[in-house]
């Protein structure tokens, strides 16, 4: 069996990054950018004033010396003239420094007369000016492609005069549940029927991941339907199946899928849980076959999906984002498949994170991967670990899950 970082290897080799698409500012974020954002305009356009009070020469700002007003200078109104010896102009934050000063007294520190200002502090050469520039120049290169979009970077991108951004195409992702004990949440249950949460799991993890899931109708356990649900995943960057991945035989998809075209490039993976993973191509969709058990779907849809949408998406970096975590309670041996067991996690009081696995682990039960703060990765044949060694986890929290 495939070990999990060769699987996800395969996975990621076999992806490239969606188009771009230009969409307005207000529509860009969390979408991943698809080309740079250059400065349209140099911030600030000219010097500016960082505070209401008065312009001049940081020479005639001696404390006690009164100087004549000989204008005023709103924000969006420079002055027209030039600030001489001896005078000062009225100036107001944000405004455009006129020509001839080169300091600011605050209004607190002024005493304003009739058409005259005297300073009860001296000025101090070019403080309370934003220069030219200080923030971006045109032509700087503000944000680079790759970057998945900030509220920050909108307000960036809007300051240097950007209207609309290129992105990548939000991933299209096709979800097709199969099994003939599968309804939909809300529809009347048969005997043996079981709801099926993981199209909707999944649905709200592509979301997550920020791309855009399209449910398909779910297959009973038949060929005919499978391959008929699977068909209408023609234009999807990617089909997801769930369930059938298995060797009973009422596990379908590979045999209903085999005449549509499906060239597999690999099935089993040395992991717990979703032993069965499949990997392959359906005609031009790229194919993953999740297991059916909710635990096994999810687990493999953080460590293959995700990943697989990163790469999508136009992400540089499509790797799970795994961190330090010390056991809080001991750990048993692994065996030979890498495990990921739903754990909790508090905080130490260094601050560091601890975690204990949960009790249990059986790979149906959703309330405990719900109530799950983390997963913990133990690799083939780790050794027992006692309590206060470290591990590694992944927070789902983190993932947006
Ligand atoms: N003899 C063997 N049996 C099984 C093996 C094996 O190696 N040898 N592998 C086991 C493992 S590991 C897993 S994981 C499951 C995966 O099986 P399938 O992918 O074929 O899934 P199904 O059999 O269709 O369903 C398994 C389980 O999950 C429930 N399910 C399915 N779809 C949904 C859904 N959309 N929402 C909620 N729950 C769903 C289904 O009712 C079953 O209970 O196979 C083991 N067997
Ligand atoms: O791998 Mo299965 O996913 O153990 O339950």
């Amino acid at each position: 069996m495939l070990p999990v970082e060769e699987a996800r290897a395969r996975i990621l080799a076999a992806l490239s990054p969606t188009g771009a698409e230009t969409v307005a500012l207000p529509e860009a974020w969390n979408r991943v950018l698809a080309a740079p954002v250059a400065a349209r305009l140099t911030q600030p356009p000219a010097a500016l004033s960082a505070m209401d009070g008065y312009a001049l020469r940081a020479g005639d700002g001696a404390a006690g010396a009164t100087l004549r007003v000989v204008g005023s200078a709103p924000a969006g109104h420079p002055f027209a003239g030039r600030v001489g010896p001896g005078e000062a102009v009225r100036i107001f934050t944000g405004a455009v420094l006129p020509e001839g000063a080169d300091a600011i007294l605050l209004q607190e520190d002024a005493e304003a007369g009739d058409g005259v200002v005297t300073l009860r502090e001296a000025v101090r050469p070019g403080r309370w000016i934003r220069p030219e520039g200080l923030d971006f120049r045109a032509g700087d290169i503000l944000l680079h492609p790759g970057r998945r979009l900030t509220a920050r970077d909108i307000g960036l991108a809007a300051a240097a005069n950007h209207p609309w951004l290129s992105v990548h195409r939000a991933p299209r992702i096709a979800i097709l549940a199969t099994g003939d004990e599968i309804v939909l949440p809300g529809e009347a249950l048969p005997r043996g029927g079981i709801v099926s949460s993981n199209a909707h799991a999944l649905a709200a993890l592509v979301r997550a991941y920020g791309g855009q899931p399209v449910l398909l109708p779910i297959a009973a356990d038949r060929v005919e339907s499978i391959a008929a649900s699977a068909g209408a995943a023609r234009g999807c960057d990617l089909l997801v199946t769930t369930g059938g991945a298995s060797v009973g035989e009422h596990d379908l998809v590979q045999k209903a899928l085999a005449p549509l075209g499906l060239a597999v490039d690999f099935w089993k993976i040395a992991m717990r849980p979703g032993k069965p993973l499949i990997w392959g191509r359906l005609g031009e969709t790229p194919l993953l076959g999740l297991p059916g058990n909710p635990v096994s779907a999810l687990t493999c849809a953080v460590l293959f999906l995700g990943p697989a949408m990163a790469r999508l998406g136009g992400l540089p970096d499509a790797a799970p984002p795994f961190r330090r975590a010390v056991t809080a309670a001991a750990l048993p041996q692994n065996d030979a498949r890498e495990d990921y067991l739903r754990a909790f996690v508090t905080r130490g009081e260094a601050g560091q994170l601890m975690v204990t696995a949960a009790q249990r682990q059986d790979s149906s039960m959703l309330r405990v991967l719900a109530g799950a703060e983390a997963l913990l990765r133990r690799a083939p044949h780790a050794p027992a670990l006692p309590q206060g060694e470290t591990v590694e986890i992944l927070l789902l929290s983190e993932l947006g899950l």
